[in-house]
C-alpha cells in the first residue's frame, strides 16, 4: 500500500511520522548549517565529480518534485572523494521549492532559507543497485546546491524548458544530453554530515554533501518551477510549491567544513 504522503496540512512533513516513525530518528534531514558551529576537517578529500551527458535519461514529474534520471549501469557518471570512500553513481537529480522567495530550500544556513534547493543523488557502488543503497547506512551520498534570485541562469533553461511537458503528476519525457556539472557553482567548498532522505521513507542512508556557495535563478525562472502541478490530469489542478521538509534536530551531529 503506498503511503500518501505530501507536503499540505493534512499530510504534510507534521504528520509523516504517523507512517514512518523515524521521523523522529536520531540522523534525520534537512538541518540548519550554522557555520561557526561547523568545524573544518582537513582530512577532507576535494569532491571528484564526473558526469557524462550521455547519461542523461529523462524528466520526471512523480508528484513531489520534478527529476532528471540518469542511466546507472556503469561508472560513466560518478562522484567520489569528499567525505565519502569508494565511487558513488549518479541517479538524478531533483529540487525542493517555495511558493514564494522567502523559502523553498530544506537545509537552511544559520536559518536562512533559499528560494530553491536542488539534490543530486548518488548511490555507493559497493551495493548492487540503487534501491538496495537506498537502505544502508552509507548507501546513498547526496550533493546539495542553494539556488538565490537574481539573474536568470542560462544553464537551468533546458531543465526549464522541458517543465511544459510534464506539468501533471505521472508525466515524463526523454532529457539527453545533459550535464549536471554545469548546475554547480565554481567553487565546491561543501559543509558534511551523516543524515537521511528528506521525504518518506526518510531512510538514514544519506551522507550530505552541501555546497557552500548558490547558483543564481530569476523570478521568472522560479515562476516556472512554481507552474508545475502535484496533481495528475483530470485532478483539481494543485501547484507544485513548498515542497520542502523543514530543519530537524540535530541530535548531537557534527556538521564539518571542507573550507576554513
Ligand atoms: C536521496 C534521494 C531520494 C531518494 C528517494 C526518495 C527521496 C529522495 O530525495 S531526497 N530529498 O534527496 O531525500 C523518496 C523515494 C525513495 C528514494 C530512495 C529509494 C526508495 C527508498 C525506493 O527503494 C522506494 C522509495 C524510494
Ligand atoms: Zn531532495
Amino acid at each position: 500500500m503506498s503511503h500518501a504522503w505530501g507536503y499540505g496540512a493534512q499530510d504534510g512533513p507534521d504528520t509523516w511520522a504517523e507512517s514512518f516513525p523515524i521521523a523522529n530518528g536520531p540522523r534525520q534531514s534537512p538541518i540548519d548549517i550554522v557555520p561557526t558551529q561547523a568545524q573544518h576537517d582537513p582530512a577532507l578529500k576535494h569532491l571528484k565529480l564526473k558526469y557524462d551527458p550521455a547519461t542523461a535519461k529523462g524528466i520526471l514529474n512523480n508528484g513531489h518534485t520534478f527529476q532528471v534520471d540518469f542511466t546507472d549501469d556503469d561508472n560513466s557518471s560518478t562522484l567520489a572523494g569528499g567525505p565519502v570512500t569508494g565511487i558513488y553513481r549518479l541517479k538524478q537529480f531533483h529540487f525542493h521549492w517555495g511558493s514564494g522567495d522567502d523559502k523553498g530550500s530544506e537545509h537552511t544556513i544559520a536559518g536562512t532559507r533559499f528560494p530553491c534547493e536542488l539534490h543530486l543523488v548518488h548511490w555507493n557502488t559497493k551495493y548492487p543497485n540503487f534501491g538496495e543503497a537506498a537502505s544502508k547506512p552509507d548507501g546513498l551520498a547526496v550533493v546539495g546546491v542553494f539556488l538565490k534570485i537574481g539573474s536568470a541562469n542560462p544553464r537551468l533553461q533546458k531543465v526549464i524548458d522541458a517543465l511544459d511537458e510534464i506539468r501533471s503528476k505521472g508525466r515524463q519525457t526523454t532529457f539527453s544530453n545533459f550535464d549536471p556539472k554545469t548546475l554547480l557553482p565554481a567553487a565546491l567548498d561543501f559543509w558534511t554530515y551523516e543524515g537521511s532522505l528528506t521525504t518518506p521513507p526518510l531512510l538514514e542512508s544519506v551522507t550530505w554533501i552541501v555546497l557552500k556557495d548558490p547558483v543564481s535563478v530569476s523570478p521568472a525562472q522560479m515562476a516556472k518551477f512554481r507552474s508545475l502541478l502535484f496533481t495528475s490530469e483530470g485532478e483539481a489542478p494543485c501547484c507544485m510549491v513548498d515542497n520542502f521538509r523543514p530543519p530537524q534536530p540535530l541530535k548531537g551531529r557534527k556538521v564539518r567544513a571542507s573550507f576554513k
